[in-house]
């Protein structure tokens, strides 16, 4: 039995619970979620979900709750999985570019961020992605971007790979998806996207 926790301080992190336990239910997983808050919860977990949300306020509970130590070793575990979504992508990152002063990330991925890098709220959509070059059957998967992040710079490009590129409307080639070893981290929601399929990716490539 594996379990994936999903950090839940803040954010879509009922989304995520929501499309894992679709994924165990379609494909019978023996894989257990667990909602995390606290140091002994994450202690139970194999995998763990950051999510999409305000990347300020999940670290500052994160600072004040007591759990930021322990999701600082926990990533740095080469035994656990991670994924991180949006706020959660900002959360792992090892530099900011921009709104920096208020976010202690967990430093653990070797890119640099620039937060809301589409502008506000308003300017969020959702884009028909063509994954295919690792999500199996994945030439088409809408990814919502949400006040979403990107990566301006890969810092440690031996060890992250590059997934995805976004090509914007003025053709400049926005990285929203890339993976260093056993973490994950994508600008996007795909717990909001109403498709199950990167959410198996996951579980199958990362988990079990
Ligand atoms: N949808 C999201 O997770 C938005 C992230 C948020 N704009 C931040 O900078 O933390």
């Amino acid at each position: 039995m594996k379990t994936i926790g999903v950090l839940a301080l803040q954010g879509a992190f009922l989304e995520h619970e929501c499309y894992l336990n679709k994924c165990i239910d379609k494909n019978d997983y023996d894989i257990k979620v667990q909602t995390v808050k606290t140091p002994a919860e994450l202690e139970l977990c194999d995998a763990l979900i950051i999510p999409g949300g305000e990347s300020t306020a999940i670290s500052q509970i994160a600072e004040r709750t007591g759990l930021y130590e322990h999701l600082y070793n926990f990533v740095r575990d080469r035994k656990k999985a991670v994924w991180g979504t949006c706020a959660g992508l900002i959360f792992l990152a090892s530099e900011l570019r921009n709104e920096s002063e208020l976010v202690k990330t967990l430093g653990i991925l070797k890119v640099s961020v620039e937060r809301n890098a589409f502008g506000r709220q308003s300017h969020s959509f959702v884009s028909e992605c063509d994954f295919s070059s690792f999500l199996p059957e994945g030439n088409s998967f809408p990814a919502v971007f949400i006040r979403a992040p990107v990566i301006d710079h890969v810092i440690d490009e031996r060890n992250v790979k590059v997934l995805h590129k976004l090509t914007s409307p003025q053709g400049s080639e926005l990285i929203v998806a890339v993976r260093q070893g056993n973490i994950l981290a994508t600008s996007f929601h795909p717990e909001l996207a109403d498709d199950i399929r990167f959410h198996e990716w996951f579980i199958n490539e990362f988990v079990i």
